[in-house]
C-alpha cells in the first residue's frame, strides 16, 4: 500500500468576485493534489468563466484541475479531468472523452459501485459521506471498514469525502485513503484557507506517523 495521502480541495459552493486571491492563498498553505470546481446549478457561462480564471492558478502550482459533473465541458475546456456522480451521465462515454485525463467517480458507500467504476476505468473512486456535513445533503454514510477493505484489495486510489476536518481525519488516513476531499475544512477555517490547508496537511502527516489502530477484518 502506498502510504501517501494527499489533500483534494473542492471549491466553495458559490464563488465571489476576487476568489482567485483566496485560491492563491489556499495553495500557499501547503500540498494540494487537485482542485475540483464544483458550482452546482450554476449557468454554463459561469462555470466556463471560473474555469478560465482558476485552472491556470492551479496548474501553475502542479495542482490538477477537475470539473465536477460535466465531462464534455471538462474535455472542451482542457481541464485535467472530471468528477462524476452516479447521475452525472454516461461514465463509459466520459472515460473515452477524457482519455489520458483524470476521471473520478462517486461510489457513495458501495463496494459494488466502486468495483463497477474500477472496471470501467476510473482513475479514482470516491467514498462518503464519512461525517455529517452542511456542504451537501447526503444520503449515504461510508465507514472505515469500506475504505480499509478497498485499499487492501484494490490498486485504484480511494478518495474520502464528507465532513472531513483536521480533527477527525486520522482514522481515514490510517484506513488507507489516498486523498481527503474537503470543502469546509479549508474555506471555513477561522484563520483562512491557507491555515486550513496547512492544518489538513499537518493532520495527515501526524496520522501517517502515528502507530496504526488495528485494521478491521475484511469480509468478502
Ligand atoms: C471527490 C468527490 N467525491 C464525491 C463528490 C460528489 O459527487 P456527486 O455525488 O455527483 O454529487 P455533487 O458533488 O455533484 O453534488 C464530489 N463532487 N467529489
Ligand atoms: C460534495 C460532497 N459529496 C459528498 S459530501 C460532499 C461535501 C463535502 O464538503 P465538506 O468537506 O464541507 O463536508
Ligand atoms: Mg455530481
Amino acid at each position: 500500500m502506498d502510504d501517501r495521502c494527499r489533500l483534494y480541495l473542492i471549491t466553495p459552493p458559490r464563488l465571489d468576485a476576487g476568489f482567485e486571491a483566496r485560491l492563491e492563498a489556499a495553495l500557499e498553505g501547503g500540498d494540494v493534489a487537485c482542485l475540483q470546481l464544483r458550482l452546482k446549478d450554476a449557468p454554463r457561462e459561469e462555470i466556463i468563466h471560473w474555469t478560465r480564471r482558476l485552472m491556470p492558478i492551479a496548474q501553475a502550482r502542479d495542482v490538477a484541475f477537475l470539473l465536477n459533473d460535466d465531462a464534455p465541458l471538462a474535455a472542451e475546456l482542457g481541464c485535467d479531468g472530471a468528477h462524476l456522480g452516479q447521475s452525472d451521465g454516461d461514465h463509459a462515454g466520459a472515460r473515452t472523452l477524457l482519455s489520458g485525463r483524470i476521471l473520478g467517480i462517486t461510489c457513495h458507500a458501495s463496494r459494488h459501485l466502486a468495483m463497477t467504476a474500477g472496471e470501467m476505468g476510473a482513475d479514482y473512486v470516491a467514498f462518503g459521506a464519512f461525517f455529517p456535513t452542511s456542504t451537501k445533503e447526503t444520503q449515504h454514510v461510508a465507514d472505515l471498514e469500506l475504505l480499509s477493505w478497498w485499499s487492501s484489495v484494490m490498486e485504484i486510489p480511494a478518495v474520502a469525502i464528507g465532513g472531513i476536518t483536521a480533527e477527525n481525519c486520522a482514522p481515514l488516513v490510517q484506513a488507507g485513503a489516498d486523498f481527503l476531499a474537503v470543502v469546509g475544512a479549508v474555506w471555513n477555517h477561522p484563520e483562512g484557507p491557507a491555515a486550513g490547508v496547512a492544518a489538513m496537511n499537518a493532520a495527515i502527516a501526524a496520522a501517517l506517523a502515528a502507530p496504526r489502530a488495528e485494521t478491521p477484518a475484511h469480509g468478502t
